[in-house]
């Protein structure tokens, strides 16, 4: 089954056109990394899915056009550089704040043996009741992990999720997400600057320019042709990978 389809979608700001003419379809269970240059449309591509940017074209997300979707069944983790460190709140709240999107003044019981339950998976069990603000960025990243999966989302969206935590943290991150969809059948899209990454964990890699300029297996996707056309250059990483070297980032 496919999870989500895009055809022709186009997004308009004024004069500008951060995505024209994308089209290409997901099915069930897969983990998409999605790559391309600084603005090339990678979190616009995210905004349209979670309804929050007016788009042309068609997008179908679990059936139904993303307006439509429950939200639930949507998990979101956005990139962690752009959280407001004085805000006042425990980890605990923040996964709360997951099941009733909207912030809880009051924990209920049963709310917060759930948030426990999905800081436990991501091993982090022992930040529940730790200021937000405390936290390191690998910490946060697993909060705002556990946020996104305790209502169980059949499609989970991940906003460069590995910067700023370090190799260690990074394999936990991908073990975490592997165990995750082993359980439950989710579908992934994970924004990436890492190529490496996006080789080892993904089934598919979407090449985003704007427009769709490769989108299949990674062996497929991540060719030099594809990475040429996406980013214009490939200096001397593309063959180190290929060569079975380290180090391979734009
Ligand atoms: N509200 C807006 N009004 C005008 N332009 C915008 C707006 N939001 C985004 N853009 C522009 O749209 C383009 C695509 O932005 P987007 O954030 O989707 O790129 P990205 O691929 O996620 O980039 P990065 O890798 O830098 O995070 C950028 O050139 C950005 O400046």
């Amino acid at each position: 089954m496919e999870v989500l389809r895009l055809q022709n979608v186009r997004v308009r700001l004024g004069e500008f056109e951060p995505l024209k003419g994308v089209s290409f379809a997901v099915p069930e269970g897969a983990f998409v990394a999605v790559v391309g240059p600084n603005g090339a449309g990678k979190s616009t591509l995210f905004k349209v899915l979670l309804g929050l940017v007016p788009y042309e074209g068609e997008v179908q997300l679990l059936g139904r056009p993303p307006r439509e979707v429950d939200p639930h069944q949507v998990g979101y983790v956005p990139q962690i550089k752009t959280f407001d460190r004085s805000f006042p709140a425990l980890s605990l709240e923040l996964v709360v704040s997951g099941i009733r999107r909207a912030w809880p003044f009051r924990v209920g019981k049963e709310e917060r043996a759930r948030a426990l339950e999905a800081l436990e998976e991501v091993g982090a069990l022992e930040l529940a009741s730790r200021p937000l603000g405390r936290l390191s960025g690998g910490e946060l990243q697993r909060v705002y992990l556990a946020r996104a999966l305790v209502r169980r989302p059949r499609l989970l969206l991940l906003d460069e999720p590995a910067t700023g935590i370090d190799r260690l943290g990074e394999q936990d991150l991908y073990r975490l997400l592997e165990a995750y969809q082993a359980r439950s059948g989710a579908t992934i899209l994970m924004i990436t600057h890492d190529w490496e990454a996006a080789y080892h964990h993904a089934t598919h890699v979407l090449v985003l320019n704007r427009e769709v300029v490769g989108f299949g297996p990674p062996e497929r996707a991540l060719s030099e042709e594809c990475l040429r056309r996406a980013f214009g250059h490939l200096g001397h990483a593309h063959a180190i990978r290929m060569a079975g070297g380290e180090g391979w980032r734009p």
